[in-house]
């Protein structure tokens, strides 16, 4: 709803109220309207101030509202009749003024803004475009290119660049609801004709078809199939073209095909499932809501390879203290260098000081003594970890957490090697750790509340999105990995090349198809643990790599390449070759495809045409189905858990939702139809057997995502 009060006599103020951001819900639009018919109607009101309650404009558009039935006056002529008013309307912009609630400040006569507040229209974000007025009227306020780089990307300015954009007339470090009331008395009685963005020429520069050009090209590449961003431009280059009236009526057609695409539904279920993953759980009942982190101030790490070096930067650049320990001397040495490099690139790139005091570096484990967590980044060798462990249960003061950065060995053995394992958790942060925003944080089965809610609290405080999950094998993200890399390896034996099979993921998405990530994670990473495992190892008997290990079947494809020292993108050479080592340009490479046709020859496989629709279906449905055991598992809580962790740390494309929405968008019942076809294919293939809670949700009539919590509980109960 809207508040709507008199203040200094002949100022109308409109409060909207909507906690907790002042979403524009059907309420609020209906407060605001009836507030300005009041504001109108009361000769003593010679201007109008609208606000926000609790210092905050406005979020936006209510996003809660879009998947149902939309009820109450709509926004785009209620922002026109506000712009139309005979009276001044001056937008008192506190916190944020996002989305609509941009607009509906472009639709007021001035702006006036907080020191500290930011603005911006982050509809792309969501599948849509500024589709209440604001592709029309950015641009005729702050220029076509401004507005292009707001709308196309949705970044948040501040109140300082959009004063210097000219999107806001003033900023304040005061009250800035005063300052506006006082604004508004000044301006009250002055004519607005001027003040009317709308009827303002849209201003281009004189190369506006090449600018348009450039942004398009650019938008198609990075938009990774998403149309949000593409639908964006066009509506940008209407107002540059078109009469307002007009750009307004293709704004409207442009929304409607946005409004009800997939896309939307899935980036409005994305939204909401990055919020659900902060309401974390335990199987064993523990919550977000119920367990109190403990603060920590002094962290350390331990290892400073890639990841204990991004994970430093991270912790130092978030304002805490980092005792740094790396036990050799030359690596301390490289590491303190690259880390210190790392601080100063980010540091200039943000306009800050770098935080290199944050840092303490040690070669000495001694060192940790008094810190408050400890995240251990060695080398990914149980053995080794587990001695770290026992060392620094020894070294650390009395309710020290201890963490591994381990990317899916059993933390539960780890906590073993402890005094207190109820304060050991995984903390997986993915590379580089500085940037990317993804961390599992992984309980075992001692972990406590108390640990997992301060590592929780821990990443959010570095900026990641920290999803709580539970301790197997690879975690949530590495193990549904394991049957899609499967699968592309079984697809190669059949008859695809690795730029076929990547051509594919990428056209649906990915950043990188699976072999050219493949390539640049380095191939032998898997192989050290495919041989640890007792799997990369030839037949004893023949000496020849098998297709069949226990009792499963299984591709050697990968391992052949690492015994030829093909590492992937560091060696040069891998599932494709590069012009060097260390280069990243991906060329097709006609020793592989010759490795390939002697490899089937020699297993006497023949090659088939494989078409997309195959490629798709085996990657993409045996990684859901293990999501799927995941969920059946208690691994992770919820659907929203895995989609997460899939779109922040394996760049699935964030258009699609995440697998497990992906799924709900082919129709549960198409995906169990089609695994029971390629299992009846492959019988040796395990992954692909679809799994009782997927048969259970397509027998209980495919409920929604939101609804699967529940068909989950049940099944668990049974078990
Ligand atoms: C048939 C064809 C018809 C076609 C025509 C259709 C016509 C429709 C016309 C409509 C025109 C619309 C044009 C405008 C569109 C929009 O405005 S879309 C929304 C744009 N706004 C945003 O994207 C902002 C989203 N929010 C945020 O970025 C952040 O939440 C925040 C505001 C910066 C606050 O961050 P923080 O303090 O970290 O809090 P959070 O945890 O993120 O959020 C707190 C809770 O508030 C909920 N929430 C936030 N924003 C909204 C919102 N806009 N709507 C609803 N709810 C919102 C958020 O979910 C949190 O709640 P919980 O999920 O319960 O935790």
């Amino acid at each position: 709803m809207a508040q709507y009060t008199r203040v200094s006599g002949s100022v109308g103020l409109i409060t909207l109220q909507s906690p907790p951001v002042n979403a524009l819900s059907a309420a609020v639009r209906q407060g605001i309207v009836d507030s300005m018919q009041r504001a109108l109607s009361e000769p003593e009101v010679k201007s109008v101030v609208i606000c926000g309650q609790n210092g905050i404009f406005s979020g936006g558009a209510d996003i809660k509202e879009f998947g149902g039935q939309m009820s109450g006056p709509p926004l785009i002529p209620m922002i026109h009749a506000i712009e139309a008013a005979s009276k001044p309307v001056v937008a008192a912009i506190e916190g944020i003024a996002l989305g609509g609630g941009l607009e509906l400040a472009l639709g007021c006569h001035y702006r006036i803004a907080h020191s500290k507040a930011r603005v911006g229209l982050p509809e792309v974000t969501l599948g849509l475009l500024p589709g209440a007025g604001g592709s029309q009227r950015l641009p005729r306020l702050i220029g076509v290119p401004a507005a292009l780089d707001l709308i196309t990307t949705g970044r948040y300015v501040t109140a300082a660049e959009a004063l210097k954009f000219g999107l806001v007339d003033q900023i304040t470090d005061h009250n800035t609801v005063n300052v506006a009331v006082k604004f508004a008395q000044r301006v009250a009685g002055q004519p607005l004709d001027a003040r009317r963005i709308s009827t303002y020429p849209c201003l281009c520069p004189p190369d506006v078809d090449v600018l348009f050009e450039e942004v398009m090209q650019r938008v198609r590449r990075t938009a990774r199939g998403a149309i949000a961003p593409i639908a964006c431009v066009q509506a940008v280059r209407a107002a540059a073209t078109l009469p307002y009236n007009q750009g307004m009526e293709r704004e409207r057609e442009l929304m409607a095909t946005l409004f009800t695409s997939g896309q939307t539904r899935a980036l409005q279920y994305f939204f909401f499932a990055q919020r659900a993953v902060g309401r974390w759980s335990m199987p064993s009942g523990a919550r977000w809501d119920t367990s109190k982190p403990r603060p920590v101030h002094k962290a350390a790490v331990i290892g400073l390879g890639t990841m204990g070096r991004g994970i430093t930067v991270a912790l130092a650049q978030a304002g805490f203290s980092v005792v740094a320990v790396e036990t050799q001397e030359k690596q301390l040495m490289e590491a303190k260098q690259a880390i210190s490099g790392m601080l100063e690139r980010g540091a200039k790139r943000r306009g800050v000081a770098p935080a290199l005091d944050k840092i303490n570096y040690g070669c000495n484990i001694q060192s940790v003594a008094d810190v408050d967590l400890v995240i251990e980044a060695v080398f990914e060798d149980m053995a080794l970890k587990k001695k770290v462990f026992q060392q620094l249960s020894a070294v650390c003061k009395p309710g020290t957490f201890l963490c591994s950065n381990t990317s899916g060995l059993d933390i539960d053995q780890l906590a073993c090697q402890t005094r207190n394992p109820e304060l050991v958790v995984g903390m997986h942060f993915f590379a580089p750790a500085h940037v990317m925003k993804l961390l599992e944080v992984v309980y075992g089965p001692k972990s406590s509340p108390l640990a997992v809610a301060t590592a929780m609290q821990l990443g959010k405080k570095i900026g990641k999105v920290s999803v709580a999950v539970g301790n197997c094998r690879g975690f949530v993200g590495n193990r549904m990995l394991k049957p899609y890399l499967e699968q592309a390896l079984f697809l190669l034996e059949e008859g695809a090349t690795p730029e076929f099979v990547d051509q594919v993921l990428e056209e649906f998405g990915f950043a990188m198809g699976v072999f050219r990530m493949s390539d640049l994670s380095g191939l032998d990473v898997g192989w050290k643990v495919r041989m640890a495992d007792g799997l990369a190892v030839p037949n004893p008997t023949t000496g020849q790599a098998t297709r069949l290990r226990q009792g499963r079947r299984y591709s050697p494809l990968g391992d052949l390449l690492c015994e030829q020292g093909r590492f992937g993108q560091k060696t040069g050479r891998g599932w494709y070759q590069y012009n060097k080592p260390g280069s990243q340009v991906a060329k097709p490479d006609p020793w592989l495809h010759s490795f390939l046709d002697e490899y089937r020859a020699r297993h006497t496989l023949v090659a088939r045409r494989i078409d997309h629709q195959e490629v798709l279906e085996r990657c993409l449905y045996s990684m859901i189905n293990e999501g799927f055991r995941i969920l059946e598992d208690g691994i992770a809580a919820g659907p929203e858990d895995i989609d997460v962790i899939y779109v922040f740390g394996y760049s699935w494309p964030r258009h699609r939702g995440g697998p497990m929405f992906y799924a709900t968008t082919v129709g549960l019942n198409k995906v169990l139809e089609r695994l029971e076809h390629y299992h009846q294919a492959h019988p040796d293939v395990p992954s692909l057997q679809p799994c009782d809670l997927l048969r259970k949700l397509v027998g209980s009539g495919s409920p929604p995502i939101q609804k699967w919590r529940e068909v989950i509980k049940k099944v668990r109960s049974q078990l």
